[in-house]
């Protein structure tokens, strides 16, 4: 049980108190985060029945076992009565609900709270960033930030050493919502790059897809290493294509993340890969995972923009055409390296 972390000293007098939205495993180890750093944080379950095992175990036993509560932590079924007690709302529902989690919040947000998020993708469907989303419902100049990085949830929860990017509309912020997650074991860095640490975070869950095809059919480190670091190549001409800072493409964001997802089994969208190298089909290896795998829907919306925007992405383009169009994951990396000989950068 990660009980014993200590709950810190006052954080900072900018802290105020702030609303959670989705309680999975994410949502929940930045509750406990901001909790353990004496932030009032409320944590909205949209399932009442969940929220209620919450406030009676101090836990969330689904999603995050065996990690206590903080205090300051209070699980809360009402978003709407939640709203006008809050002072910044970070939102950590999976891209498919974090435009009719927003169209919730409209109306109940007072004006000038800042809207963050820590969901990784894009728009299923229209393929918009979840910044373009947020001003659709919002109304544009309404003050954002995303926060993203190699984050492993159970991790944060253990309170082992961790980095993040925080990206915002403005400077101010940033600061503020990084100055209330940064702790001694969670180092937060600010950046003004919200399209590229946006695009990062959702593409590189399509590429470690790829990671695992590659190890799951027992192929080896080279070929890792090289989905890696053309994944790499292709997540920078897509996201400089979109106007995103080279930097943060190479930062935590983007190269991080990227490390983090391909390599490590606690990664959802790798153990797709794995599963459907093993044979799986699609909504077998969705079923048997059970939690959000952001890269299924990533790869259709990035493999179409790829199109518009004229950008190759090929390894993305396999594993559309491995979850979408029936290739087997052997017939796919046979068409990566069939590919034509040419430059490593042109
Ligand atoms: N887990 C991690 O380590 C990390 C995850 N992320 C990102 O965070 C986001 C959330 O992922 P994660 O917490 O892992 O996902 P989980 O699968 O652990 O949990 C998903 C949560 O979202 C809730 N939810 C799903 N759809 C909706 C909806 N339409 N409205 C309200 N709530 C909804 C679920 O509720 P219910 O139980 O009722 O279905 C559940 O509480 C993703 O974008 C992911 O990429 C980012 C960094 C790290
Ligand atoms: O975003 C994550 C780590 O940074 C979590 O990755 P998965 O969604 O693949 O589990």
């Amino acid at each position: 049980m990660v009980n014993s972390l200590p709950v810190l000293p006052q954080n900072d007098s900018k802290c105020s108190k702030t609303l959670v939205v989705g309680a999975g495993s994410w949502g929940t180890a930045l509750a406990i985060l901001l909790a353990r750093n004496r932030v009032p944080t409320l944590l909205w379950a949209r399932d009442s029945a969940q929220v209620a095992a919450m406030v009676r175990t101090r836990q969330n036993d689904h999603y995050l076992p065996q990690v206590s509560f903080p205090p300051s932590l209070e699980p809360v079924a009402d978003l709407e009565a939640a709203l006008p007690q809050t002072e910044q709302v970070l939102v950590v529902v999976p891209s498919h609900g974090f435009r009719s989690v927003l169209e919730r919040l409209a109306g109940h947000l007072p004006d000038g709270v800042p809207l963050s998020w820590a969901t990784k993708g894009l728009e299923p469907g229209t393929g918009r960033l979840l910044h373009e989303v947020a001003a659709e419902v919002l109304g544009p100049g309404w003050p954002m930030a995303v926060v993203s990085g190699p984050t492993f949830a159970h991790e944060v929860a253990a309170g082992l050493p961790t980095a993040v990017t925080v990206a915002a509309t403005e400077s101010a912020v940033a600061t503020r919502l990084a100055s209330c997650l940064h702790g001694e074991t969670f180092r937060v860095y600010t950046s003004d790059d919200l399209i590229g640490v946006q695009l990062g975070g959702a593409v590189k869950n399509v590429l470690a897809i790829a990671a695992g095809i590659g190890d799951g059919l027992g192929f080896g480190a080279n070929t890792r290493a090289a989905l890696i670091t053309r994944g790499l190549a292709e997540l920078m001409r897509f996201a400089l294509a979109y106007g995103a800072q080279r930097e943060t493409l190479m930062g935590l964001s983007g190269l991080g993340d990227l490390v983090l997802t391909c390599t490590d089994n606690q990664s959802r969208n790798r153990r797709l890969g794995l599963a459907l190298a093993q044979g799986k089909r699609l909504d077998e290896a969705l079923a048997l995972i059970g939690q959000a795998v952001e890269g299924a829907a990533a790869a259709k919306v990035v493999v179409a923009k790829a199109k518009q925007l004229n950008v190759e992405m090929p390894i993305a383009e396999q594993i559309y055409q491995v979850l979408y169009a029936g290739r087997a994951p052997r017939q796919a990396v046979e068409a990566l390296c069939s590919r034509e000989q040419k430059p490593e950068y042109v």
